[in-house]
């Protein structure tokens, strides 16, 4: 299990984040809405360690962790696109693992991305390629910044699949700001308002929070 507690986060004496908590277990798919500017990456930066907390108490298996990326436990995939230009999505497919994407529709999509190089992947095509590497990572714990963003509603089924069968051995944290097919996937929602964490439990909540309109 995956437990970060008393989070505090600021930037030039400007709080962002007040004693946030987050868990994950394997098998759970906890999904993190909040708006623009909330601290959602921040937060999965912390985890990861690739952003100083000015507080965090992180624990992975009852461990205490500092940096989670050395551990190879955690792996994260940013909000921006981390695989360079001139990578060819040959040299990428061998370490995706066949079983989590076959039958999925994203197995036909990247197989005929072959002869490309991520340079000249659509917005769509390289977050299923990047999406798909992450999660074939033998990392127990996967975090997921924005992984909808710019993705077609048909694909986005198909990286829900995914993502779910990510979490029959793993635990997943991810954000989006496509709230539906985050809930849709998610076993638990959290949601950063003013720079704490709300547990979810129904749409309704999100807009008593003010992150979605009310639509009535
Ligand atoms: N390196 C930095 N220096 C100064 N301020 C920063 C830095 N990184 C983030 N911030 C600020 O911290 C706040 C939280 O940013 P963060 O990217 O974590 O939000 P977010 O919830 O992921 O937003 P979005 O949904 O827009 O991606 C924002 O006000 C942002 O401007």
């Amino acid at each position: 299990m995956l437990n970060i507690d008393s989070v505090t986060l600021s930037f030039s004496g400007k709080s962002v984040l007040s004693g946030c908590y987050l868990s994950c277990r394997p098998g759970e798919i906890v999904g993190l809405l909040g708006r623009n500017g909330s601290g959602k990456s921040s937060l999965l930066k912390i985890i990861f360690g690739s952003l100083k907390a000015d507080f965090k108490h992180l624990r992975i298996d009852d461990k205490i962790v500092n940096r989670a990326f050395k551990s190879q436990e955690v792996a994260y995939l940013p909000q921006d696109s981390f695989f360079p230009s001139f990578l060819k999505v040959p040299d990428v497919l061998p370490k995706i693992r066949r079983s989590l994407i076959a039958g999925t529709g994203i197995e036909r999509i990247l197989d005929s991305c072959k002869d490309k190089t991520v340079g000249d992947l659509s917005g769509g095509e390289l977050k299923m390629l990047e999406t798909s590497w992450i999660v074939s990572r033998p990392a127990t714990y996967i975090l997921l910044d924005e992984p909808f963003m710019g993705v077609s509603p048909i694909h986005v089924e198909m990286l829900q699949e995914l993502i779910r069968r990510a979490a029959v051995t793993k635990a997943v944290v991810l954000t989006d700001h496509n709230y539906r097919p985050l809930m849709e996937v998610s076993t638990r929602i959290l949601l950063l308002h003013n720079q704490a964490v709300y547990p979810i439990r129904e749409e309704a909540e999100l807009v008593r929070y003010q992150y979605i309109p009310d639509f009535r």
